[in-house]
């Protein structure tokens, strides 16, 4: 097999019922799309990496590259880990729980290779883009955190806080060079620094499926951690 050109990289924490379902959807709906997908599995308890390899044996290595990590060490990193791993020209990054539908992929694909765009975001708060599934609490945490940061950081991108995206493998890996968050706030820094250096960004409007299978990882220290990050990116434009 050639090279791929997009290498989709699916941290995993205790997925492993949503794990063969994304997996399935992904190859679904990139048919003729040339690509590999990287599974970055911090030893969840729940046997996800034994799925991942029932998954490796069936799509095969060259598909399928699990790159698993000692213990649970975050999103921010989970990334990183994977991009150095990974063969394609571009990155997908994308959550593995059923949240973010593969169907958006080719929408994103086809935006990028038009405008020759260095990332395109997935966007819950723009032309027709949702969440659906989340109670009033959680979408007031993400809407709330949302708002916030438009506020303070003024970026001109719709959805900061979402973290299905496509990156120009290079932009990516500069962006995480220069990233100092290291959980759920690194996505917002992430498109932060991006508009600050100047690259070409455009917004694809998907919805947002809460998790049938698990529970989100998102807790109050997370909470507090993003309100940490966003005070610090607020002290930089200031
Ligand atoms: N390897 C690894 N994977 C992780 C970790 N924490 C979470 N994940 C994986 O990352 C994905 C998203 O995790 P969730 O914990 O389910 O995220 P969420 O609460 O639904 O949050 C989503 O929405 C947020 C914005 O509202 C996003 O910021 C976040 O990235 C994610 O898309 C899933 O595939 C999950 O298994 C970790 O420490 N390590």
């Amino acid at each position: 097999m050639d090279t791929p050109k997009y290498s989709i990289i699916l941290p995993t924490y205790n997925e492993k019922e949503n794990l063969p379902i994304c997996i399935w959807l992904i190859e679904k709906y990139l048919k003729g799309i040339s690509y590999e997908i990287i599974i970055v599995d911090d030893a969840s308890p729940d046997g996800t990496q034994d799925v991942a390899k029932l998954l490796e044996k069936e799509y095969g290595e060259n598909k399928i590259l699990i790159k698993p990590r000692a213990g649970k060490l975050g999103l921010g990193t989970a990334y990183s880990h994977g991009l150095s791993f990974a063969r394609g020209e571009f990155i997908i990054l994308m959550d593995a729980d059923l949240s973010h539908h593969p169907k958006f992929i080719p929408e994103m694909i086809a935006l990028q290779q038009k405008y020759k765009l260095d990332i395109v975001t997935g966007t819950r708060y723009k032309n027709g883009g949702g969440v659906s599934g989340w109670d009033l609490k959680r979408k007031t945490i993400s809407k709330g955190a949302n708002f916030l940061a438009q506020f303070l950081l003024n970026p001109g991108v719709s959805d900061l806080t979402g973290s299905f995206r496509l990156y120009k493998k290079e932009v990516l890996a500069t962006l995480i060079a220069e990233s100092v968050s290291k959980g759920y706030v690194f996505q917002m820094e992430m498109m932060f620094r991006a508009k600050k250096s100047g690259y070409r960004i455009g917004e694809v409007p998907i919805s947002f499926v809460d998790r049938f299978f698990g529970e989100s990882k998102l807790g109050s220290q997370e909470i507090v951690d993003y309100a940490k990050g966003l005070l610090y990116l607020f002290a930089i434009v200031w």
